[in-house]
């Protein structure tokens, strides 16, 4: 695991393409108690649990489920990220595996994005530091050289998004309280140029734009109108939909998609690992701000006093 965590990101040569494969540099193995537990049976299916992040891989058909476990509501702390990193990682690695679903295991919610204690009445060492990670997840799920299917069983704001974006499909439950969008603008924050970028790619640059500016959450139906989601199913059906959707991805030949996928998305990650450092400097730069400070103040009391 140490020698996985030393490891930068990197490209493989993959006949004539080069092949993205990330790294997840938090260096935080020492900081992170990460008591996972394993356990493989004959036919090379295993299972591993932490604390944010239960990972189950099916050797026979080398579909891994891969289940956000943080109670409430599965907002991406750093260790959340770093656990999620790690397991992808690992997934990443292993021959066996050949997909990956991303679900909750959590009822009603998918993420509710960044966690926004992460982000506030902290110092600036601590906000890089955490900036770098939320840079990480996204550079690892976008760039992830096997299939990544997101199951949204649940509402998916902001970084729940991103993240959902960042997979090569995605299939929601259809229950109309559920919402997924960039919703920043709403905080007082901006999503960076990345997770723009990521939705633009997803669903066009108008309905980015108009996005962004309001910080619009979507029902499942209007996702599916815009592009956002790829399919919407009864709850009960996320699961196994992802399982047969991921199946016909696997009758492609793994190199050829690889190559297809990195050939649409390299140009984006290249753009972010060019310019990491500015990024986080401006991530700090902008949420140390008092005004920035006073708007997620704000709203984090707005949603304890909702539940009041
Ligand atoms: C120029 C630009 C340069 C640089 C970049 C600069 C800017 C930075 C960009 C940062 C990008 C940010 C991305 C994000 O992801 S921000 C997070 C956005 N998320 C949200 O807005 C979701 C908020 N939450 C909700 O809407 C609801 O909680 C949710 C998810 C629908 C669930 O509802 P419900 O089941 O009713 O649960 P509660 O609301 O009661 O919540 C339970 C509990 O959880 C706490 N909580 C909820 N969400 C978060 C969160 N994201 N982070 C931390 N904590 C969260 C909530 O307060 C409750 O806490 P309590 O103590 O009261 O139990």
């Amino acid at each position: 695991m140490a020698a996985v965590l030393r490891r930068g990101f990197r490209l493989v040569s993959f006949g004539s393409s080069q092949l993205l494969c990330g790294g997840c540099k938090h260096g935080r193995t020492s900081s992170l108690s990460i008591c996972s537990t394993s356990s493989r049976n004959s036919s090379s299916s295993s299972s591993s649990s932490s604390s944010h992040v239960k990972v189950d891989l099916d050797g026979s058909t080398g579909i891994a489920v891969v289940k956000f476990q943080s109670s409430p509501v599965n907002s991406m702390s750093l260790d959340f990220l770093t656990e999620l990193c790690i397991s992808l990682e690992k997934l990443e690695l292993d021959r066996s595996c050949r997909g990956v679903i991303l679900t909750s295991a959590l009822p009603k919610i998918f993420s509710a994005g960044l966690d926004i204690t992460e982000m506030y009445g902290k110092n600036p060492e601590h906000y890089a530091e955490f900036w770098k990670s939320v840079q990480e997840i996204w550079l690892k799920v976008y760039g992830y050289s096997k299939i990544a299917i997101a199951a949204i069983n649940g509402s998916s704001p902001a970084g729940g998004c991103l993240v959902s974006m960042a997979c090569d499909y995605r299939i929601m439950a259809d229950d109309p309280r559920y919402r997924i969008g960039l919703n920043e603008a709403q905080l007082g924050i901006v999503a960076p140029f990345w997770f723009k970028d990521t939705m633009v790619n997803t669903v066009g640059f108008r309905t980015t734009e108009l996005s962004l500016q309001f910080g619009l959450m979507y029902s499942p139906s209007d996702a599916l109108k815009i592009g956002l989601v790829d399919q919407v199913v009864p709850e009960e059906n996320v699961l196994s939909t992802a399982t047969e959707t991921i199946t016909k991805w696997l009758a492609i030949p793994d190199h050829a998609r690889e190559i297809s996928k990195s050939m649409m998305r390299k140009p984006m990650v290249d753009r972010l690992l060019a310019s990491r450092e500015s990024d986080i400097k401006n991530f700090v730069n902008f949420i140390t701000k008092d005004s920035i400070q006073k708007s997620l103040g704000f709203y984090m009391n707005s949603l304890k006093q909702r539940k009041a």
